[in-house]
């Protein structure tokens, strides 16, 4: 369990992480999602034991992260910019890794590069940017981090990577229940892979939330009436958000949903269809104000 409690770290006059607390309970993915600025990779820093703070605590499993060794052996941070050494081929950089992480895995690492078709013999800098961080995962993964830290890991991934990245992911936490901590400026983009989300904005979070909790309580719902939606329905349903779409409209509806569809099944709508509400939309529905000031700071 990672646990960051009353934390603040400033640069010269300027606090970057101003008093943040959260917990991220084992086997969680949890992203932090903040605009450029933000404080996200200070925070990350934080936690990897690369800057110590002024104040606070920053632990994991109950013990503190700075200048802790042991811990290191079980914690794997992937910057946002990889660091290789120079010249060394990914097989070298993962003979160098076995030397540290003692739960390293050489069967998953020369797996990992199969699938990925990556070659373990080439000089890692005379790959393209997308490749490097390929062999940035793969080392990461290779050793079997119980905690593992990353900064903006999709960037510069094509879409099908992402897809065999996120499932790898997935598949640690599931199998050895791996804690995650990624952080990202963009919403969209890890919102299928994360439990929680926490916002951080000018250094201070802004919201923080379970995704299920999220997701359980708001819905779109899309209805046609032949002769217009009946009144009593619009009085019965907590509607947060009404739009016309021609002969259609479009509702956002907190509730239960089996709830919500029984009572408007009852009404005999000529269409009427659940549909998928981004992140995005839930924030900007649900949390009225502080939805939008999200809307405008994300992408
Ligand atoms: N080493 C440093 N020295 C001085 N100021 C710093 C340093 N590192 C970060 N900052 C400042 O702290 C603030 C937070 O930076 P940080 O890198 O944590 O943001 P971020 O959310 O990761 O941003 P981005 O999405 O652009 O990477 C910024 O204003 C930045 O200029």
């Amino acid at each position: 369990m990672i646990e960051i409690i009353n934390v603040s770290k400033t640069f010269d006059t300027y606090m970057a992480v101003k008093n943040i607390s959260l917990t991220i309970q084992k086997g969680s993915i949890y992203g932090l999602i903040g605009s450029n600025g933000a404080g996200k990779t200070t925070l990350i820093k934080l936690l990897a034991g690369i800057y110590l703070q002024e104040q606070g605590t920053v632990s994991i499993d109950k013990e503190p992260v700075f200048e802790n060794l042991n811990l290191k052996e079980k914690v794997f941070y992937l910057p946002d910019q990889p660091y290789f050494l120079p010249q060394y081929t990914t097989r070298q950089m993962g003979s160098f890794y076995r030397s540290f992480y003692p739960n390293w895995n050489e069967e998953r690492f020369k797996q990992l590069a199969e699938w990925f078709e990556l070659d373990l013999h080439k000089k890692i800098h005379s790959f393209s940017k997308g490749w490097q961080r390929q062999a940035a995962f793969i080392l990461a993964l290779s050793a079997k981090p119980e905690t593992l830290i990353l900064d903006e890991p999709m960037d510069g991934l094509d879409p099908v990577v992402r897809k065999k990245v996120k499932n790898l992911l997935i598949q640690d936490v599931a199998d050895r229940e791996m804690t995650i901590l990624i952080s990202s400026h963009n919403l969209r983009e890890i919102e299928d892979l994360c439990d929680h989300i926490g916002i951080i904005h000018k250094g201070e979070i802004l919201l923080e939330k379970e995704l299920d909790e999220l997701k359980a309580d708001i819905h779109k719902i899309q209805v046609a009436y032949k002769e217009g939606m009946p009144n009593h329905l619009v009085k019965s349903l907590d509607i947060l958000h009404t739009e016309k779409r021609g002969s259609v409209t479009l509702l956002i509806v907190r509730g239960n949903e089996d709830g919500i569809a029984e009572q408007i099944r009852k009404t005999r709508p000529v269409i009427f269809d659940i549909l998928p509400l981004t992140l995005e939309e839930i924030f900007i529905y649900e949390m009225g104000d502080i939805g939008y000031a999200i809307k405008n700071i994300i992408v």
